[in-house]
């Protein structure tokens, strides 16, 4: 192996996205699968043994920062598709980093990535820009029946990033006169409706709804095949080695924040 190529382990990799990842990383110029491991591995061992630099990590909501904390240790930087994560399991990871990172310069780095789509970290920053100006804002996800999240981690951070404008703006929460049958208006994400579609047929969507008086305004994004994931992925593969800490949403690698 040169030493201009990026070793590569897949954690999750019998999995639809790393089954996915693994052929996309084997396609890549300047990659090189080096692991491909799942559930029942000793996933620290796995990837030191293997020699990655990156391990990439698409598995379950129970297990993922587990398996972060284990690549971190056995000396590989993270890049983290699984959702599920919240403020505690980043905080944990981000001490992690802290103490394995002091005193160097070529720190490891963690990138989590709810969604590493272009239509859906596009269709998230045009959230974010348009939110304040809308007295109601609601979010739409809808995904495959086999998704056992919800709702879903991009649904999570659209409205968490529409909530924080929507705040910065001074905005009074959306109207809303429900006084029965609460649980039909979907999960409360910041003070957000989030409503959670599973459909056989579909991969991933999300359609984020703003209204005023007399208008309104719908962004929706599309993944009709996981392949539109990948170029997000091998981007955050090449980004994330010179990225120490913790890096949340692609975003920040796309150059759009
Ligand atoms: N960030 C994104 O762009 C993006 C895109 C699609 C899916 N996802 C997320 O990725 C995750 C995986 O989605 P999926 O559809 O591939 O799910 P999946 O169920 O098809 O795959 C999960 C894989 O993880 C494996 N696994 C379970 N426990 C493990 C462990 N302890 N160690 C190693 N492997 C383990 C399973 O055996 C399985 O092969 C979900 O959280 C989903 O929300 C993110
Ligand atoms: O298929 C899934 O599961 C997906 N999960 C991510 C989420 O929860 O936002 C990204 C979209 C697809």
């Amino acid at each position: 192996m040169s030493s201009s190529v990026v070793p590569v382990a897949v954690v999750g990799a019998a999995g639809r996205m790393g089954a996915t990842t693994c052929a996309a990383v084997e396609e890549a110029d300047g990659l090189e699968l080096v692991a491909r491991i799942d559930a029942g591995d000793d996933v620290g061992a796995a990837v030191r043994d293997s020699g990655a630099l990156v391990a990439v990590d698409f598995t379950v909501p129970a297990v993922t920062e587990a398996n972060v904390h284990a690549i971190l240790d056995a000396g590989a930087h993270a890049v983290v598709g699984t959702t599920g994560w919240d403020e505690a399991s980043r905080s944990r990871v981000v001490e992690h980093l802290d103490r394995l990172n002091a005193g160097r310069e070529d720190g490891l780095g963690v990138l989590i990535a709810p969604n590493f789509g272009l239509s859906a970290v596009l269709a998230m920053t045009f959230a974010a820009k348009a939110a304040r100006y809308f007295e109601s804002a609601e979010v739409v996800e809808l995904h495959h029946p086999n998704k056992v999240d919800a709702p879903s981690g991009t649904a999570r951070h659209t409205a968490a990033a529409i909530a924080a404008a929507r705040a910065d703006a001074g905005l009074a929460p959306s109207p809303d006169a429900t006084e029965s049958g609460w649980e039909a208006r979907g999960a409360d994400v910041d003070g957000v409706r989030v409503h959670a579609v599973r459909l056989r047929g579909l991969v991933a969507h999300e359609e984020i709804l703003f209204g005023n008086v007399g208008e309104q305004l719908t962004i929706r994004q599309d993944s009709f095949d996981r392949a539109s994931f990948m170029p997000g992925v091998l981007l955050a593969v090449r980004e994330v080695v010179g990225r120490p800490g913790l890096t949340v949403g692609l975003e920040h690698v796309l150059d759009l924040t």
